[in-house]
């Protein structure tokens, strides 16, 4: 009795020891990939892998020869099937300690507690198994004193293994501990490494899906290291890196990618949510068609079978086929489900694509100063990747999961436990080489993502700059420059489909091999009548359908690491905040006056060089404020700090006594009407460029607009007039023509406070007198702000500020600074000179008297030359 419950007991233990190693070391491997535990800085040393690898080779061959024995035992005796539990624990053994021979000699750097923890696990089950076999065989034949020195051997070597494991994890803990008493003196540099900067490249993932130092010098698991890549691809990967190390785990890491989530998932939208309601059921039933279609197939196999011809038809199997086989068709729950999917799709791809483009429009000017549009482009198609993350999870990865345990069950009950042995080794064999293949491709992906957006900015580059190109006669360089992208481009491509083929072939060999086997396994139990044909024929329909989700944990796993990877990008740019903002429930700005004050505004666009120091100065209600000085002294600046483009360093602007950075910002902007230096329209209708400026204005309140900035004429004069598309960022218009037009967008804007900036410096001096009285209508009444070199422009400006490297240093009105003789004197008269050059230039061959005349007219009148022939681009 009591040698009946130990058989029992060994049964269990044959199917529990081997399972039980698997287990400890999947956990072990999931918590040291989700907590990215590092190796210790020792794990490397080769002697100490190479030594476990030995061992383990040793512990593969006791599990060999144990089988061997097993295997001329059931020759010797037909009834050996009845240790069956011993052949499972032979097969699976092989598969577990195969699977840790492969995983220290894949890893040049293995966490050692995952294996050492295996083993004990794996020691603590022989010794048992050991103790028990005798109970339960107390009369032993040759054979089964074999199988106990093979349990011995075994047991021996996997103590070796543990116990040199601990000793040697307790002797790197105390060495680590005291590093002065056997670490060389000199750092690391003596061996010929460079120390890296902070925060660059200080960890790099490796095989464990952990993270390793560099410096430890492990080059065979730097996947990262890519030395193709531009540097803002590294920044990129570096930044993701630091994040990562920051993070302390993948759990944290992915914790930045919930930001996605509202994207992906239809909080409020019912139909959408019903949608994916249908798309659930439909997986769900597709789950049972899966195996009800063959199984159905089976059953009239054995039906016919049974009846010999006899001529009974199997109408009612047949009928449930043709209802199983429609339902599974393309016309069936397929269409439903493709159906459904569509608006959840584009439910995402909108919320996706919105969500991106409204970050960008919100983010700051230093920020849109950096980025290359065609990138950030690029970066949004790219995060639309994402749109199918969430099916991806629920539709496609969950099903294959369900797919796959239901496949072991569903093919042990067709057979036996060995059907379900090979399914599981093809399985391993698979995934392990898809993740090897995964490996590849994504390294050869991320270069062929940067040799395609590399592309895409060539060309950008060159179309939008076709002006420069064709001032300097650059056309066959830009054309050679974009071929040699394209070269780029092709070499990546090549070299990711080459892997993505390969390792594609490499799976497929594998899946082949184990159809034979299975097959075979299945022939000859049907032939030994233990199983009947239509367990065969089922099983041969029923056998796509598993091995389709192994060939999905694979690319299911290459598209997951795909689809982060393209989104990566897009992750960055949402994490990117913008630098200005509207404080938490900030108020409308209430402009009555509009009394503009700097107090001590210190301003720096690179924190190592000051732009504005200490800048005081106040607009009263309704007075205009000239802004002069040299080139670069920051007059431009005072007016994006003004805008709020920019948030000062130090002191205040207020407005109406408000601080700018205490109002809500779009009403701070909705007060603002500026004519920027360089004004740039939408390639649509003049009309609707002008209109821009105030949505809901009327095309006689547009028309009003345009005489008042003396361009209605001149629109007119245009062939399509006002519905005339202007060209790409305005080129179709000469440089006046759009000054003018950009005028005309402040006139109808209507606004509390005008910022000039440049605003007049492309239109001739005449065409100026002309918008002088356009420029009364809009100043009358509201403060503003004028930049301007023409000095004519400012001279009755009730306030003129000469700014020289970043401060104040005149201010008053013009007859005030003329007397005082200082810079403005100097400006002034510099500017008389270099238009009298001009003109004489200009006037060569002329009279004397004549140049006289015109350089009189143009000092008096605002430098009458200064603007002549400008007015084209
Ligand atoms: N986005 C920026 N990033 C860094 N530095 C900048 C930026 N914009 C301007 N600067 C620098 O700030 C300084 C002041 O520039 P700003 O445009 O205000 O001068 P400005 O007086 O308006 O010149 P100009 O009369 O030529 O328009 C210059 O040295 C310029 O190089």
């Amino acid at each position: 009795m009591a040698a009946h419950g130990v058989t029992i007991a060994l049964r269990v233990l044959h199917y529990v020891a081997p399972i039980s190693v698997v287990i400890y070391f999947v956990l072990a491997k999931t918590v040291a990939a989700c907590f990215l535990h590092q190796p210790s800085k020792r794990a490397g040393l080769g002697s100490r892998r190479y030594a476990a690898i030995g061992l383990l080779a040793g512990v593969l061959v006791t599990i060999v020869a144990q089988g061997t024995v097993y295997v001329l035992e059931a020759t010797r005796d037909p009834q050996w099937s009845s240790s069956q539990d011993a052949a499972v624990y032979i097969l699976a053994n092989l598969l577990a300690y195969a699977s840790l021979t492969v995983g220290i000699a894949e890893n040049r750097k293995p966490i050692w507690h995952q294996y050492i923890g295996s083993w004990t696990v794996g020691l603590v089950m022989e010794v048992v198994l050991t103790a028990l076999q005798p109970l339960a065989e107390p009369t032993r034949n040759r054979y089964a004193i074999l199988c106990e020195v093979f349990h011995v051997l075994r047991t021996l070597l996997l103590l070796i293994l543990t116990v040199a494991g601990c000793a040697c994890a307790l002797y790197d803990r105390q060495k680590l501990a005291h590093p002065k008493e056997t670490e060389p003196l000199l750092p690391n540099g003596t061996n010929g490494h460079a120390t890296k900067p902070a925060g660059y490249g200080a960890v790099t993932a490796n095989g464990n899906g952990t993270v390793a130092h560099e410096a430890d010098g492990d080059e065979e698991h730097d996947v990262d290291s890519d030395s193709e890549e531009p540097d803002r691809d590294k920044e990129l990967k570096a930044t993701q890196k630091k994040r990562l190390e920051e993070s302390g785990s993948w759990l944290n890491y992915f914790k930045d990618f919930k930001i996605f989530i509202p994207m992906l998932w239809p909080y409020r939208n019912r139909f959408v949510q019903s949608c994916l309601g249908v798309v659930a059921l439909v997986t769900l039933a597709q789950r049972f068609l899966n195996v009800l279609v063959p199984r159905q197939i089976g059953i009239i196999t054995d039906q016919l079978t049974a009846g010999g011809g006899n001529g009974v038809v199997p109408w009612r199997a047949l009928g449930f086929w043709m209802l199983f086989n429609t339902l599974s068709s393309s016309a069936g729950l397929s269409l439903i489900k493709s159906l459904a999917e569509i608006p959840v799709q584009q439910f995402s791809y909108k919320s996706i694509g919105s969500s991106a483009f409204r970050h960008i429009m919100a983010l700051s000017m230093d920020f849109h100063n950096e980025k290359n549009s065609g990138e950030l482009i690029r970066a949004v198609e790219q995060g639309q990747h994402l749109q199918g993350l969430l099916e991806f999870f629920l539709f496609e990865v969950g099903p294959m999961f369900t797919d796959l345990i239901i496949g072991f069950v569903y093919v042990y009950t067709l057979f036996d436990v060995y059907m379900t042995l090979i399914l599981m080794g093809v399985g391993l064999a698979y995934i392990y080489i898809g993740a090897k293949t995964t490996t590849w491709s994504v390294k050869a992906r991320r270069r062929f993502n940067n040799a395609w957006r590399n592309e895409a900015k060539v060309q950008n580059e060159a179309i939008a700059n076709w002006a420069t190109v064709s001032h300097f006669n650059r056309g066959s360089y830009e054309v050679q420059r974009y071929s040699k992208s394209i070269d780029d481009f092709n070499a990546a491509e090549w070299k990711y489909y080459i892997a993505y083929y390969i390792g594609g072939s490499a799976q497929s060999v594998v899946m082949l091999l184990g159809r034979l086997a299975a097959f075979s396994m299945a022939v000859y139990r049907v032939a030994q009548g233990r199983a009947p044909v239509g367990n065969f024929v089922t099983l041969t329909l029923y056998w796509r359908s598993i091995e389709s989700p192994l060939m999905q944990v694979s690319w299911s796993v290459r598209r997951l690491s795909q689809m982060l990877t393209d989104s990566e990008r897009l992750l960055q740019l949402m994490l990117t905040k913008p630098t200005v903002v509207s404080a938490p429930d900030a108020p409308e700005i209430m402009i009555k006056e509009g009394e503009v004050e700097f107090d001590h505004v210190d301003f720096a666009y690179d924190p190592r060089r000051p732009t504005l120091k200490d800048v005081s100065f106040t607009a009263k209600p309704g007075q205009t404020v000239a802004l002069v000085g040299e080139t670069g002294g920051g007059k431009s600046t005072i007016i994006k700090v003004l805008y709020r483009y920019y948030d000062i360093a130090g002191g205040s602007i207020r407005i109406d006594g408000q601080d700018i950075r205490n109002v809500n910002l779009d009403s701070l902007r909705d007060s603002f009407g500026m004519v920027p230096q360089d004004p740039a329209l939408f390639n649509i209708s003049l009309i609707e460029n002008i209109r821009y400026a105030r949505l809901d204005a009327t095309d006689e309140e547009i028309v009003e607009a345009c005489r008042a900035a003396a361009i209605h004429d001149k629109i007119e004069s245009f062939p399509d007039k006002y519905k005339s598309t202007v060209g790409e960022r305005g080129v179709k218009l000469s440089g006046g023509e759009l000054q003018r037009v950009s005028i005309a967008r402040a006139i109808l804007r209507q606004p509390k406070i005008v910022l000039l900036d440049e605003a007049t410096s492309m239109i001739d001096a005449e065409t100026e007198a002309l918008i002088q009285k356009a420029f009364k209508r809009l100043t009358a009444g509201r403060t503003t702000f004028i930049i301007a070199h023409r000095l004519s422009t400012i001279q009755h400006a009730d306030q003129i500020l000469v700014i020289n490297d970043g401060q104040i240093i005149e201010h008053g009105t013009h007859e005030e600074l003329i007397k005082r003789g200082g810079k403005y004197v100097a400006l002034w008269s510099k500017q008389l000179s270099k238009d009298v050059e001009e003109v004489g230039q200009a006037l060569e061959g002329v009279g004397p008297e004549q140049a006289v005349l015109d350089v009189g007219a143009g000092s008096s009148e605002g430098t009458a030359v200064e603007g002549g022939g400008s007015d084209e681009r």
